[in-house]
């Protein structure tokens, strides 16, 4: 264990080799002992590449898809990776969030590097903070603070999310929150379990009767064949994702739904920031709390958490 100043090094030249936390003018690289990494932007608390092997396969090998057409510079939320969504999950619906742009703020604010968290030979692990500045209090007027803990071990990547209501009043901070991971994997192939009889909502319906009217999973592996945008309610909180010769899990907590997102040409012809033919090349698998909102009292903390494995 040692004091994360000693290590912080932003011109990278004294490093020495086996360092597990660089931290660089924008951003954190995380590197476990047995060659896994991740690195970890400040802008949004973005993680932008995790690399792990499989017990199979030890070479470490990225796991996270980012589009080479991506904007890293804060200009934009990242197109790939993982980015958090808080404090609103798609366009406001609540009106505390009436100001606030699809997918809430946490995404393209810059966050703090707090401390490292643990460092020893099975993981390392970093905070990030975030509290209200004045051009997020301009359009969020709430007391809140949030902390991301991101956790680096041989085969897993974990993130939580800690929602802070820090207000003094007794009024409860209503939100909704979700890891918005692009796993990176051949569309064609992949396959997320089990979500079979689950209820879902389809916001690839064209009439808002259409999204709002809910449907029933039948599929025992759902696929992302064509333009798929379903939100699941209510949804295991384990899921599987596999493809021939690869898989990740995906284990959560306090994060009741999940969305599965591919916008296949259809959509992603018409994103600027995504690469030519990118949306073959990931199926976006999102935990959160995204029906309905969740909340914490005054004083009080939630921690949302995901831990991703390689199977
Ligand atoms: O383009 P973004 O704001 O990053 O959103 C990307 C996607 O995020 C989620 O998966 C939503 O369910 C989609 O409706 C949305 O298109």
């Amino acid at each position: 264990m040692y004091k994360s100043t000693q290590v912080v090094d932003i011109t990278g030249l004294r490093r020495p080799p086996s360092m597990p936390f660089q931290r660089l003018d924008n951003r954190i690289v995380l590197t476990h002992p047995k060659g896994a990494s991740a690195e970890l932007l400040l802008f949004g608390a973005t993680i932008i590449s995790w690399k792990a092997g499989s017990q199979a396969n030890p070479e470490p090998t990225e796991r996270l898809f980012l589009s080479l057409k991506a904007f890293l510079d804060g200009s934009k939320p990242v197109r790939g990776g993982i980015p958090v969504v808080f404090p609103c999950f798609g366009p406001p619906t609540h009106p505390e969030h009436s100001r606030l742009a699809q997918h809430g703020f946490a995404r393209s604010e810059t966050w703090e590097f707090d401390s490292v968290v643990t460092d020893n030979a099975d993981s390392v692990s970093v905070r990030l903070t975030l509290g209200p500045t004045p051009s997020i209090t301009a359009k969020y007027n709430r007391s809140f603070h949030l902390a991301y803990v991101v956790t680096l071990e041989e085969h897993r990547l974990s993130t939580d999310l800690h929602v802070t209501n820090t207000s003094t009043s007794p009024d409860n901070l209503e939100f909704q929150a979700l890891f918005h991971n692009y796993i990176l994997a051949p569309a064609d192939q992949i396959l997320v379990r089990p979500l079979q009889n689950i209820m879902y909502y389809d916001k690839t319906e064209t009439t808002e009767e259409g999204r709002n009217n809910a449907k029933v999973e039948s599929r025992s592996g759902v696929d992302v064949h064509k333009y798929t945008d379903s939100v699941y309610e209510g949804a295991p909180q384990e899921y599987e994702v596999t493809w021939s010769g690869g898989g990740l899990r995906i284990q959560t907590s306090e994060l009741k739904d999940v969305v599965i997102w591919n916008p296949q040409k259809k959509a992603g012809s018409k994103m600027a920031d995504m690469e030519d033919g990118g949306w073959e090349r990931f199926v976006c698998v999102e935990p959160g709390y995204v029906r309905g909102f969740t909340n914490v009292g005054a004083g009080n903390t939630w921690v949302g958490r995901q831990v991703l494995s390689v199977m």
